[in-house]
């Protein structure tokens, strides 16, 4: 387990280096999980990429800093992390809230950013209205009042067995997740919309979806790889929200021709 200080907050992470001559490849992960969801890709890829993966604050056993949390301090976070290990160039893979903060980043500290891997996300994920219910509702009931309806939307209905332990064991990270982290991150999601950033990005891009999401369906989805110039798309059939979980083969091969046309471009 490594951990950093950044901005005055622990940040739990792994570095997985390789040669110094290959890409830096950075993971950042949504909602209510941590940098465990990207296990399946990341042991496709180690050897060939150095791979930066982290907890975003609130999340796994990164601290909160406390109960407000902004889309600023989860992109701060993840700059500060990249500067810790002076990496350079690096691809961010970003998935849904990981997905918006890359967008952020790449925006702010462009000069950071060699490419951008866009899962299951959006330039605005929902509307001001259902994220202050979701936030209610958490602040009521906890995460796992809310938890089977939130599981639907990650997980195609073949991957919902009771017999499947994975699933359960998604569902522990999910109800795990403290409350203030969650909450936070909700309310810095509600606050956001890129559309106008997002727009401007000069940089190589690859938009991917689940085609069975019900979190950021492919039509917002294809919406944003339409927004960023130049900027590719792909769906992955058979997944839901969470394609690094249920199609891990499929996604990182998706990653991999992305990042390998752009050492030839
Ligand atoms: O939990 C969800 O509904 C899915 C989601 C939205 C933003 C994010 O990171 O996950």
């Amino acid at each position: 387990m490594q951990f950093a200080r950044l901005n005055g907050v622990v940040i739990h992470h792994q570095v997985i280096g390789a040669a110094p001559e290959k890409p830096t490849v950075v993971f950042a992960n949504s909602l209510g999980t941590d940098y465990r969801i990207w296990r399946d890709v990341i042991v496709r890829m180690v050897g060939d990429y150095s791979i930066i993966a982290y907890d975003k604050r609130g999340h796994g056993l990164s601290e909160s800093g406390g109960t407000e949390i902004t889309m600023d301090d989860h992109i701060d976070d993840l700059i500060a992390l990249i500067e810790h290990y002076q990496a350079k160039n690096v691809i961010l893979c970003g998935l849904s809230v990981g997905g918006m903060i890359a967008q952020g980043l790449a925006a702010k500290r462009p000069d950071l950013v060699r490419a951008l891997i866009l899962c299951d996300t959006g330039h605005k994920i929902g509307t001001a209205e259902m994220w202050d219910a979701r936030i209610s509702a958490i602040n009521e009931m906890g995460i796992a009042g809310l938890s089977d309806a939130i599981l639907e939307r990650w997980f195609t209905k073949e991957y919902r067995s009771a017999d499947n332990a994975e699933f359960t064991g998604y569902r522990l990270m999910l109800e795990r997740t403290p409350v203030e982290g969650y909450v936070g991150t909700c309310a810095a999601i509600r606050d956001t919309d890129f559309t106008d950033t997002s727009s401007k990005l000069v940089m190589p891009a690859i938009c991917v979806v689940g085609t069975e999401d019900g979190s950021t369906p492919p039509a917002l989805v294809g919406e944003l790889a339409r927004l960023i110039p130049g900027a590719m798309y792909q769906e992955i059939p058979g997944a839901a929200h969470l394609p690094c979980i249920e199609k891990p083969i499929e996604l990182s091969e998706t990653i991999k021709a992305f990042i390998e046309r752009l050492s030839t471009n």
